[in-house]
């Protein structure tokens, strides 16, 4: 099968742990390219625990899962690097770096990830920021940005690298309605570009206002909402 028609990714009878205790069992879903997908579930149900195995930051102890090509369950350390290059991930704190611009930040992620062109850099810096609305935004420092820039910043930093799918978990849990659904409407966009979203909430509104297909987290399992 080819990238382009292999989902993103494939659980299979996957259990899902945060150190020796058992948080989801059993899980299996698949997400295609271009999917938007929701994932719910109360607090403590174990939606932070599936996002972090996804981009191996829990190990996967059974069951088997291919994440944009790498079969987690046989990743090497040396290639999650690379596994999280393909990923875009987005958290609710902006973990922006407080001590340099909006264009210090991206670039920085470029050059650890092996850009090295000043052009193409400047040049992809422009891209990623005209894609989440902040075209003029480059050398303005976090503290000038408010909450609602500042994850558009993160969201941009996310797409750095042309990823084909973004995880986000609760993405717009600090910021206010209106400004959440702004948000929303960035993550929509980039979806509609052909970027796949799989993002956790708690904002049922964005159920109502967004309808896309819903995993739920509950009783220890992963079911189609
Ligand atoms: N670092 C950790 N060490 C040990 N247990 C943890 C850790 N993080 C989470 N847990 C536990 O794992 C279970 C699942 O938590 P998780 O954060 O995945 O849930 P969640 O659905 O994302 O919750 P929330 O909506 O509050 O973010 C909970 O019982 C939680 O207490």
């Amino acid at each position: 099968m080819t990238e382009s028609t292999e989902p993103i990714i494939i659980l299979d009878r996957a259990d899902i742990y945060q150190g020796e205790r058992p948080v989801l069992n059993d899980v299996h879903f698949e997400i295609k390219n271009g999917e938007f997908v929701y994932m719910i579930g109360r607090t403590g149900s174990g939606k932070s625990s599936l996002l972090k195995t996804l981009y191996a930051d829990l190990w996967l102890h059974t069951g088997s899962a291919k994440v944009v090509g790498y079969e987690l369950h046989n990743i090497k350390r040396s290639d999650i690097p690379f596994l999280r290059r393909k990923i875009g991930i987005v958290f609710q704190d902006f973990q922006l770096l407080s001590d340099r611009s909006v264009e210090d930040n991206l670039s920085f992620v470029l050059k650890a990830t092996g850009w090295d062109d000043k052009g193409k850099i400047s040049k992809r810096i422009a891209e990623v920021l005209m894609q989440v609305g902040l075209g003029t935004a480059q050398k303005r420092m976090p503290h000038q940005l408010s909450g609602g820039e500042q994850q558009r910043v993160v969201i941009a930093r996310a797409m750095l690298n042309e990823p084909r799918i973004l995880i986000a978990d609760e993405p717009t849990g600090n910021l206010d309605p209106e400004v959440a659904e702004q948000i929303m409407q960035v993550f929509k966009t980039i979806n509609n570009a052909g970027v796949a979203i799989l993002m956790a909430t708690h904002n049922h509104e964005f159920l109502r206002k967004f309808p896309a297909r819903v995993l739920k987290c509950e009783n220890g399992s992963v079911i189609e909402g």
